[in-house]
């Protein structure tokens, strides 16, 4: 780590955070021999020991050392909650806190993007990117890989589950059993139907694209990361980016570092908005009263916040069951841990669920817009990932596509002071819908006889829900966030006023200046978004380096 930042040298490019894309794009913009790349990143070094095991998961999201302790604001569609939206902060982002699902979404989710004007973006155009990121192994002929739609060479490994418990088979009967097909590869393109989730985990460890491709592209040169070192603010000459300001841990003095080509925000869908805000690149009204100068008045920054709104529902099993909650505790642990240790199927290397199901929420519909997951294991009542002292399962649901938009508002210049984050969950009429319809499936399953042997009652929500109306009730007085914040740097074209930026990601009313993040996307997969930034990033940098 350097002592200082030498603020006399200017970089080709500078990237602010090295989470999951700006990793990547760090990565690849340094393979051009001469380009100097300066990477930003307001978190330490991934050296905290439960990034790398799976299973860490569930500590890292109270540990503030690793994350940004974010929370929304209270709505209606929370009955008047905050939630905790921790996102990641250190080497790696949120990827490298995140639950290591992989999930491409449909098709038709970027064919969307480019319908609404962003060229390039469709489902073909993305599919090399898509096989570019992945090394898929397993999924043999028999598993159901396609070759020509899958990439076996990338350097995100994705596997296939490992760890498997009767209950979450018979699960998958009862869903089978309910109509949905056994899906061999939801990740093909055809995503509806029901089994196992695939994962970002290789022999028992966490695979970030700082692992992958920022640390092997350092080894080669070119690449100067300075962490624990917060963006305050892009600096510019008129209205062209000319680099980066920053307060380093500790000091109190901040620095600039200057860019002779570009400045790329990777900071992530809140830090990014906030951070163009601070910078005078967002609505008017809001930098006025932040007290920001307004280098461009752009309204949609910070605007078109969409996230998964998810809920659960939780089984007790009968006693005989060993489900996670008791694999996780006494001498049950200690052989987990040996059989982690020794790269053998283990509770430590797990995804926090492992069981989904791509659903239409109606007959009618042509895609699924629900997405519902199962785990063989439980939490306890009002508390984030705190296992039951009973045996439990949990199923869960949550809409694709919620049409609900929210925010993000920069309260201050400062950017130690969290911004508004306002999702505005449930909003929409049709998310409240679709949200009842999936824990009302999910529900119908966990009940079935296939599972009555495993499971004998309902915790929660439990029988003070009976009704659609209560239903709902208990979705906004329970439900959390997904983690999945996208678009609040949505890309579209110049003659759209809530636009950021355009679909070359260069940002719209001023120059030198990319985003190239979660933020841009100007709707969400129908998936968890890691594997959907990954692919922003990937494609950003072929088009900054003109390939
Ligand atoms: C708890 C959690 C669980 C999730 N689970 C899954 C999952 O299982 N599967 C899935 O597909 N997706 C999951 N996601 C979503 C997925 O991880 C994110 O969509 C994705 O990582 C976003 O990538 P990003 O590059 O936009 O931002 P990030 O990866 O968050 O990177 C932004 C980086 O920028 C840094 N930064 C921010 N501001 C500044 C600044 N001013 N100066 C310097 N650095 C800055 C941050 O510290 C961070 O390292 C999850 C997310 C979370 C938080």
């Amino acid at each position: 780590m350097p002592a200082g930042i030498s603020v006399a040298q200017a970089f080709d490019y500078i990237v602010v955070g090295a989470g999951t894309a700006g990793s990547i794009l760090a990565a690849r913009l340094a393979e051009d021999t001469g380009t100097t790349v300066c990477v930003v990143e307001a978190g330490p070094a991934d050296r905290h020991p439960l990034i790398h095991v799976p299973a860490g998961f569930t500590r890292l999201l109270s540990e503030p050392s690793v994350t940004w302790q974010f929370r929304t604001e209270p709505s209606e569609g929370t009955a008047g909650r905050q939630i905790a939206t921790v996102q990641g902060r250190v080497l790696g982002g949120s990827g490298a806190i995140n639950g290591m699902i992989y999930v491409r979404g449909q098709p038709a989710d970027y064919d969307h993007w480019a319908q609404l004007g962003n060229r390039g973006w469709g489902y073909e155009d993305l599919l090399p990117y898509f096989r570019r990121v992945e090394r898929r192994i397993g999924g043999g002929s028999d598993g159901g890989t396609d070759e020509a739609v899958r990439g076996r060479s990338g350097p995100i490994p994705v596997t296939d589950m490992d760890w498997i418990h009767p209950v979450s088979e018979a699960f998958i009967d009862a869903a089978v059993k309910a109509g949905m097909p056994r899906n061999p590869d939801y990740n093909s393109g055809d995503q509806e139907g029901v089994g196992y989730f695939q994962r970002t985990i290789d022999r028992g460890l966490r695979s970030t694209t700082a692992k992958a491709y920022l640390k092997p592209a350092m080894r080669r040169g070119a690449i100067r990361l300075v962490t624990r070192a917060t963006a305050t603010a892009v600096t510019f000459e008129g209205t062209r980016a000319t680099g980066v300001r920053v307060l380093r841990d500790g000091v109190q003095a901040e620095e600039t570092i200057k860019a002779k080509r570009e400045v790329i925000l990777c900071a992530g869908t809140v830090n990014t908005a906030r951070l163009l805000q601070i910078s005078g690149i967002g609505p008017a009204g809001l930098l006025r009263d932040i007290g920001a100068d307004v280098v461009a008045d752009r309204p949609g920054v910070g605007a078109n916040l969409i996230d998964h709104y998810s809920a659960r529902l939780v089984m007790r099993a009968r006693p005989h069951v060993v489900t996670l909650n008791e694999l996780a505790r006494g001498p049950r642990l200690a052989g987990q841990i040996l059989r982690w240790a020794a790269k053998r199927p283990s509770i430590l290397a797990l995804t926090p669920s492992q069981i989904y199901l791509f659903r239409k929420s109606s007959p009618e519909l042509d895609l699924p817009d629900l997405q519902c997951v199962f785990t063989p294991g439980s939490y306890k009542e009002g508390q984030h990932y705190v296992l039951d002292s009973y045996p439990g399962v949990t199923g869960g649901a949550w809409q694709h596509r919620p049409l609900s938009r929210g925010h993000v508002h920069a309260r201050s210049l400062d950017v130690r002071v969290d911004p508004v984050i306002q999702p505005n969950y449930l909003a929409h009429p049709i998310d409240r819908q679709v949200m009842v319809a999936g824990m009302n499936f999910v529900r119908s399953l966990l009940h079935s006889p296939g599972l009555a042997a495993y499971l004998e009652a309902e915790t929660i929500p439990g029988d003070k829900v009976h009704t659609d109306d209560e239903m709902l009730d208990f979705c906004r007085r329970n439900g959390s966030t997904g983690y999945h914040l996208v678009g609040t740097a949505r890309m579209g074209s110049p003659d759209d006023a809530m636009a950021v930026v355009d679909d070359r990601l260069k940002v719209h009313g001023v120059g030198a200046l990319r985003v190239a993040d979660a933020s841009v996307m100007p709707g969400i997969p129908s998936a968890n978004t890691h594997t959907a930034t990954m692919v922003v990033a990937e494609k950003a940098s072929d088009m900054i380096r003109e390939r």
